[in-house]
């Protein structure tokens, strides 16, 4: 049972100025906020109070009943709060499982007041604060692109102790329903600034999307080189100084999940996540080696996504010829037909460049594609074609992780069967299961529906879609290979598309 009250601030109707009065209002909170802890106290009731602030709109009340942004620990007032700004302070008072849900006490550092400093250095201020355990990333979901992963996504970050970085796409929580750990999201919002992610990759993302997706940490080389500590910076901390939560509960295992699906995509990715695991744990004592989900799905509907998403985004616009850009369907084909061509040609001019290695074999096409990705600059970002080229992308990161360490999960088994999915997945990653109720829960992120990209359905043409299967057929082939293997190591219980 959770119990919220809400102890509004009361500020006399005849001040003069915004500060008229604030002081005496405060203590009169700070009362109301004492006999409601006493209350709970006599009743036994494990609690936890939290102050809020309401910056704007976004932080509208109707907001704050969804995850942990009304809970726990009562902060100290800071300078900053003594503002008009400062309107509400929220108790809840939490007991059994709903603790664990509802109560622990997750921060963003880049929301706190005192910590805004991290979005201007690459050092986060609380990182050696010891009161704070850092939910560190150790899941990740690395791909496939247009796989399904943000439905996956979101449906883990309703286990309570999963979390997703602070920020990068926000989301619309109120209405999407995703609403656990709502408070991560908006952190550059509330900052308003873009400015601080320029470089390389351009702005931290904004769209709209689910709080704490792709993160880009290690593909993007300006992320990337900013080091260890920015990464940490931007997950949510545990706070377990306060006097009102008990340690037990603060100390809860969190993981912390980096959702990233263009990672499987990227060569240096493996080794980047590798020594970041390592260093972590040197410095924490840390056993973790990391867990890794892939999402599979049939390849030839994963590319009609991934035009329908890249045609969209414009990302095509000088790469369609203009008959055809007014005609989704007809640029889809036209396009894939032309890149399979590609292909084959770039193929060919490399294929005498990697003399005796057996044709065929995933090493032989992992180089391909890494010659083939520098040629084939229409391939924008990789995840076209090349995107498709599963076997080839796993075998790449079990040279660095053992195959122990992966759960492949096919789209079409997380869309029939989604308990199963979450429960097989709690259980990888050491966790108790999600409620049963949530569990079964089908969860449909990011679909064409949703968006105004065009359904991907029949995006392509009979010829473009049989090219497309034949073109794919090799491949396919070694990942059937790779997922038996898998399967003989007794991995998991699941089977190929
Ligand atoms: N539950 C379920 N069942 C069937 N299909 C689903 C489901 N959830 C997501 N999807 C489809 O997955 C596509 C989006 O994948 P991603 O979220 O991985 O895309 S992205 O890489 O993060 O951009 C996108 O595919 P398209 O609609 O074909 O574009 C989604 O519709």
């Amino acid at each position: 049972m959770m119990m919220l009250t809400t102890i509004p601030l009361e500020r006399s109707p005849h001040a003069a100025s915004p500060n008229d009065g604030l002081d005496d209002a405060l203590d009169a909170l700070d009362a109301a906020l004492d006999a409601a802890v006493d209350d709970a106290l006599n009743s036994s009731m494990t609690f936890a109070v939290q102050s809020v602030r309401f910056d704007d709109d976004e932080y509208h009340p109707s907001n704050l009943d969804m995850g942990f942004a009304h809970v726990v620990t009562r902060r100290g007032l800071s300078s900053n709060d003594n503002d008009d700004n400062y309107q509400q302070q929220v108790l809840a008072t939490c007991t059994g499982e709903d603790v664990v849900r509802d109560c622990l006490d997750l921060t963003c550092g880049a929301l706190d007041d005192e910590n805004t400093q991290i979005n201007k250095s690459d050092e986060c201020s609380y990182f050696d604060d010891e009161s704070l355990y850092p939910a560190v990333p150790t899941a990740f979901l690395i791909g496939v692109q247009k796989g399904g992963t943000t439905s996956l996504h979101a449906s883990l970050l309703r286990h309570p102790q999963i979390v997703g970085a602070c920020g990068a796409n926000t989301v619309d929580v109120a209405s999407s329903g995703y609403g656990v750990k709502s408070a991560q999201m908006n952190v550059w919002e509330v900052d308003g600034d873009a400015t601080i992610m320029t470089g390389a990759e351009g702005d931290w993302p904004k769209e709209p999307g689910i709080p704490g997706k792709e993160m880009h940490f290690f593909d993007w080389d300006a992320r990337w080189q900013r080091g260890r500590a920015f990464m940490l910076c931007h997950y949510p901390r545990i706070r377990s100084s306060s006097s009102l939560l008990s340690s037990s509960l603060a100390e809860q295992r969190m993981v912390g999940l980096d959702s990233t699906p263009d990672y499987l995509i990227k060569a240096d990715v493996p080794e980047r996540v590798a020594s970041l695991l390592r260093s972590y744990r040197s410095s924490n004592n840390s056993t973790s080696q990391g867990r890794f989900l892939v999402v599979l799905r049939d390849p030839v509907d994963r590319f009609a996504s991934w035009f329908a998403m890249a045609f969209e985004a414009g990302w095509l616009d000088d790469r369609i010829e203009p008959a055809y850009r007014s005609d989704v369907s007809k640029a889809a084909s036209e396009y894939t037909l032309r890149q399979i061509e590609a292909w084959q040609a770039c193929r060919q001019r490399h294929e005498t460049e990697l003399g005796g290695m057996a044709r065929g074999s995933d090493h032989f096409w992992g180089n391909i594609m890494r010659l083939c990705s520098y040629d084939m600059v229409d391939d924008v970002n990789l995840g076209g074609l090349l995107g498709g080229f599963y076997a080839a992308q796993l075998r790449h990161w079990w040279r660095i992780f053992h195959p122990s360490q992966f759960r492949l999960i096919p789209l079409s088994m997380l869309a029939s069967r989604p308990a199963i999915v979450a429960n097989a997945v709690t259980d990888f990653l050491d966790l108790p299961p999600l409620r049963q109720s949530e569990a079964r829960e089908h969860v449909d992120a990011n679909t064409a529906q949703d968006s105004d990209r065009p359904p991907t359905a029949h995006l392509l043409n009979a010829t473009a879609r049989e090219a497309l299967r034949s073109f794919y057929e090799p491949y396919q082939a070694n990942l059937e290979v790779l997922v038996k293997e898998y399967e003989e190591m007794n991995i998991a219980p699941f089977g190929l598309l």
